[in-house]
């Protein structure tokens, strides 16, 4: 028991000094304020049930910089719902402010109808925190963190039930410190669920994780929001927000950018649509000339040009541009051995929305220099 309240001295400090970690970050910085057609206001759907989280133009500043400039959206039961956006966007600043770890400068967060602001201590057991860079200590195993971190709450989750769901049942007695990146991220999840939350805050969950790694987790998270667990999951990975999100906000400095399902989302664009024609050697030179007379003369066809790998051709137009391209290659009895469309991502709807293209990594310096 000694060395288990040992563990937990040292478990608590690791957390205590991450949160002394995370207030010590400084840096400086303009936001970036940008609305477009794409912005949706968060209004309620018809049919919707009543948003579990609420939140409602968050400011958050730390001296002179400006965090989170102006952020709104409503988080519906059981949904995975995204914080997407670069880093410094103001994403892990916005669920600790509505987690009531941080206080806002102005606007509301309301979880559950409770305003987290005025009283944190209410919302506390409704809310799961993974947050990044929670460390353990090196020598507890995955069950000791599991049961002390249970000891914290009246009303705990079964371990048991938490080590199977998070599939780490035979890594129940082994050390923190011995845990592969995965691991780790999954005694995390385990740890934000372990108080029986109705919501859980995921944050860069699977940042460092290799590409299996990575989908594992992704299932997980699924699993998790099917046990009725709503989830607010914060990334600055566009694949990850497309795979695993219902709804989602796009942050960038500060403030929404974008709001909607990730293929409402794309769908929205209103860009031209690219389809990738491949021939063998001895048709693609008759191929290419056939298409750039094609883009010449009509209307739904933009523009055709070597997509760039041997016998390639990208031919960009409407959304019809599918329709023009197959009878103008069947008129001249050019069968191609392979066609695709190339589809739209988040990665196009930020760069609508912003007018740059999405870094993940870009932190302030870089969207400092982008402004300027
Ligand atoms: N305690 C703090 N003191 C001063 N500035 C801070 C503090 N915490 C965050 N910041 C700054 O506020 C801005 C938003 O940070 P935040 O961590 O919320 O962004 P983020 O989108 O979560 O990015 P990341 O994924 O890199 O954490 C950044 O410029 C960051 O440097």
């Amino acid at each position: 028991m000694a060395v288990v309240g040992g563990l937990a001295a040292a478990a608590l400090a690791a957390v205590v000094l991450d949160r002394l970690l995370l207030d010590a970050r400084a840096s400086c910085g303009l936001t970036l304020s940008i609305t477009t057609h794409l912005t949706t206001p968060h209004g309620r759907r018809p049919g919707m049930a009543e948003p579990i989280v609420e939140v409602s133009n968050l400011r958050k500043t730390y001296g002179e910089k400006v965090a989170v400039d102006d952020v709104s959206f409503t988080v519906e039961p059981g949904e995975i719902f995204g914080i997407l956006g670069p880093n410094g966007a103001g994403k892990t600043t916005t669920v600790e402010t509505l987690a009531g770890l941080r206080h806002a400068d102005s606007g509301t967060v309301r979880v559950l109808g409770i305003d987290t602001q005025r009283d944190p201590e209410a919302v506390r057991d409704l809310l799961g925190v993974q947050l990044q860079e929670a460390a353990l200590h090196d020598k507890i195993t995955v069950g000791e963190a599991l049961r002390l971190f249970a000891s914290f709450y009246a009303d705990p989750a079964d371990p048991a039930e938490l080590l199977d769901l998070l599939d780490l049942t035979r890594h129940e007695d082994v050390q923190f410190a011995r845990l592969s990146g995965g691991q780790k991220q999954r005694l995390s999840i385990a740890l934000a669920l372990v108080g029986n939350p109705r919501i859980a805050i995921l944050d860069e969950l699977t940042t460092g994780l290799d590409p299996q790694a990575r989908r594992a987790t992704w299932d997980l998270v699924e699993r998790v929001r099917d046990t009725g667990v709503t989830i607010l999951l914060v990334t600055h990975f566009m694949d990850e927000a497309e795979r695993l999100c219902d709804r989602l906000v796009v942050i960038d400095g500060g403030r929404v950018v974008a709001e909607g399902t990730p293929a409402g989302l794309v769908d929205g664009l209103e860009d031209d649509r690219t389809v990738v024609v491949r021939f063998a050697p001895d048709d693609a030179a008759r191929a290419a000339a056939v298409l750039t007379d094609l883009a010449e003369r009509h209307p739904d066809v933009h523009d055709a040009s070597d997509a760039g790998t041997l016998g390639e051709i990208a031919v960009t137009g409407s959304r019809r541009v599918l329709f023009a391209v197959v009878p103008a290659l069947a008129g001249a009895d050019l069968v191609p051995d392979d066609v695709r469309t190339v589809s739209k991502s988040l990665e196009d709807v930020f760069l609508a929305v912003t007018g740059r293209r999405y870094d993940p990594q870009a932190g302030d310096a870089l969207v400092e220099g982008a402004r300027s």
